[in-house]
This record gives structure tokens, C-alpha cells and sequence, in this order.
């Protein structure tokens, strides 16, 4: 006997927390939860504003409409927008008992760049010590300079950098020049550096700093290739779709040679747990960039583990069916 519901809910972000520009007050997302006889899962469907192709309403109208269906012994053919199908997929996939429960809550720490802070977060951090830093925010000189201290204050750390495409090709070269020859291997990849995939390949091959596809894997055009420079390709789920899909792109990367790593777009704890849940299954070598439920103020539904912010129960949720 079938039964699905699908809730609605809304975290309140912490300050500060910006989004292409746009300042984000609150994450909105659906949980789905499927039940057969006597098996369960659970899917969280929260497409992220400025990243998503869908909205969280059309969101909603696609994952009532299939649960529906489903409710009613569809097959359940799945809608074809991204965040819907990831979470419907890690529903049936929780239902069906595919998705492994081991789960890797290592995260690569999120930085602002303040050494101390960094520092502190390193100290308690088992294993490699990798951190993530957003850069083209400020000026490229100052971001040099930034990365290039906590690489030389930390010889063990591997830092990751993300510019979100924000450098033109002198600005990323005014970057580059202030991080010394010798710390740039510890650079483990820099997300997308420049306005255009081209000028980034460039960037790689001029300054050996290796880069990272992570929105270009959703341009129309894009193709899983080997290029000199490009090391890894950062897969977020739920602006990728099913399961099915982000096995296979993992897949493909891992073929290529390059490093595929399982990233947040912002999901609530359950989607995070779900996440550190797929990089154990698919990426049990890489680190995940999981590190974001700090920007937010609650906890849904599951637990990340040794997270102090506030779980807020099912009974809080709004249903929607
Ligand atoms: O990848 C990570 O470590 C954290 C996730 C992250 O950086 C991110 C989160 C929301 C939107 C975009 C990005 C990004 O990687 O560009
Ligand atoms: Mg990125």
C-alpha cells in the first residue's frame, strides 16, 4: 500500500549570506516522503535561487503531480527538473534500500580567508586537511595574497577556491602573481576562474594553478573531456537531477582521470546527511564540500552529527497533499 506526502519549509539563513549578488534571507525547499507497506524514504527538493533553472513553485506543482501518480501506481516517470528529480530519486532510492546508509561527514571547511580562523577549524579536522575559500569577491590582488598566506602558514593544508566565473583573464592573472610558485600545487583546484571556459583553460595552462568545472557542467554544450589544467568537476546534486545522473556523471569524470566532488547547494541538514551519504557511496577517496548548514539556523527533520543549531521535527513541516 502506497501513501506520499510532501511537505513545504523554510530555514531562516544567518546573515550575510550571498547568492550571485542576491542576499538570501531564507531557504525554501519540499521534503517528499514515500511510504510502501513497509519500507520509507525521504527526498529533500530545494532548488537554490540564482543557481536552479526551476522555481521552488514549479518545484512544487512537478513533485505533487508525480506524487500523485505515484500514489496512484504510476510508474513514476520523473518530471525532468533537476532538484525534482534528485530528491524523488533518493526517496525511492531510501524506499528500495539503494542508497547506502554509510555516510562521509568530512566536509572541506568553508573560509573566509582569516588565518586564525582556518587555523582552529584545521586542529580539530581528521585526516587531509582541506578548506575551501571564495575568491573574486574583492580585488584579485587581495585574494592572492590571502591564499597565498594561509598556504604558507599552513604547510598541510589543500586549499580549494572557487571565483564563481567572476575574473576576467588580467584579473586572474593579478591573483595568480601573489601566490608563490612553490605553495600553487596545494592549490587542489580553483573553480571556475573566469568568465569563460576558454579563458580559464588559458589560466590553468599559464599559471599551473589547476581548475574545476562546476557551472559549466551545466552549460548546454558542456562534455566531459581530459584538458590540461582542469583537475576536477564539482557535482551539486540537486542543480544536476536524478541519482542516476550524478552516478553518471561521477562516472565519467573518474574515467577522464579527474577528481568528481560531491558539493552542497545549500540543502537543509537532511539533504546534507543524504549527500555526505552519496560521496561515501560514489567518492569514498574525495572530500565532499558539504560545509554550509552553518549558514543557516535549524536543523530539519535529521541530524548532521555534532551540529549545535536547533532540529526541527516532521510535525513543524507544512504538508502539502
Ligand atoms: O562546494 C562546497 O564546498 C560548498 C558549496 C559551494 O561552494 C556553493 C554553494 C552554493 C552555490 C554555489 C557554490 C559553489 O561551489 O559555487
Ligand atoms: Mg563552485
Amino acid at each position: 500500500m502506497r501513501s506520499a506526502q510532501v511537505y513545504r519549509w523554510q530555514i531562516p539563513m544567518d546573515a550575510g549570506v550571498v547568492l550571485r549578488d542576491r542576499r538570501l534571507k531564507t531557504r525554501d525547499g519540499l521534503f517528499i516522503h514515500l511510504r510502501d507497506d513497509a519500507q520509507e524514504g525521504w527526498g529533500e527538493i530545494s532548488p537554490l535561487p540564482g543557481f536552479s533553472v526551476e522555481s521552488l513553485e514549479e518545484a512544487t506543482a512537478a513533485v505533487c503531480a508525480w506524487a500523485q501518480g505515484w500514489r496512484a501506481g504510476d510508474c513514476g516517470v520523473l518530471p525532468g527538473l533537476p532538484s525534482v528529480d534528485f530528491g524523488i530519486s533518493c526517496a525511492l532510492a531510501e524506499l528500495r534500500g539503494t542508497l547506502p546508509a554509510a555516510a562521509d561527514y568530512r566536509a572541506a571547511t568553508l573560509c573566509t580567508g582569516d588565518p586564525d580562523e582556518l587555523f582552529a577549524a584545521l586542529a580539530v579536522m581528521p585526516g587531509e586537511k582541506v578548506a575551501k575559500m571564495k575568491v573574486g569577491l574583492y580585488e584579485a590582488v587581495r585574494d592572492g595574497m590571502v591564499a597565498n598566506l594561509l598556504l604558507e602558514a599552513m604547510p598541510d593544508l589543500r586549499l580549494r577556491l572557487d571565483a564563481n566565473r567572476a575574473w576576467t583573464p588580467l584579473k586572474a592573472q593579478q591573483f595568480a602573481k601573489y601566490v608563490e610558485p612553490q605553495y600553487r600545487d596545494r592549490i587542489a583546484f580553483l573553480e571556475e576562474p573566469c568568465k569563460t571556459r576558454d579563458d580559464s583553460r588559458a589560466f590553468a595552462r599559464e599559471t599551473g594553478i589547476a581548475i574545476a568545472w562546476d557551472e559549466s557542467l551545466r552549460d548546454a554544450d558542456f562534455t566531459f573531456e581530459r584538458e590540461e589544467g582542469v583537475r576536477a568537476v564539482v557535482i551539486k546534486p540537486t542543480l544536476t537531477g536524478s541519482l542516476e545522473k550524478v552516478q553518471g556523471q561521477v562516472k565519467a569524470a573518474t574515467q577522464l582521470g579527474m577528481t568528481a566532488v560531491i558539493s552542497s547547494s545549500i540543502e537543509s541538514s537532511l539533504g546534507l546527511t543524504q549527500l555526505a551519504r552519496i560521496a561515501a557511496w560514489l567518492t569514498p577517496d574525495t572530500i565532499p564540500g558539504l560545509d554550509t548548514l552553518n549558514l543557516m539556523q535549524a536543523q530539519l527533520v535529521r541530524r548532521w552529527p555534532d551540529s549545535p543549531l536547533p532540529c526541527h521535527s516532521v510535525e513543524m513541516l507544512e504538508p502539502l497533499l
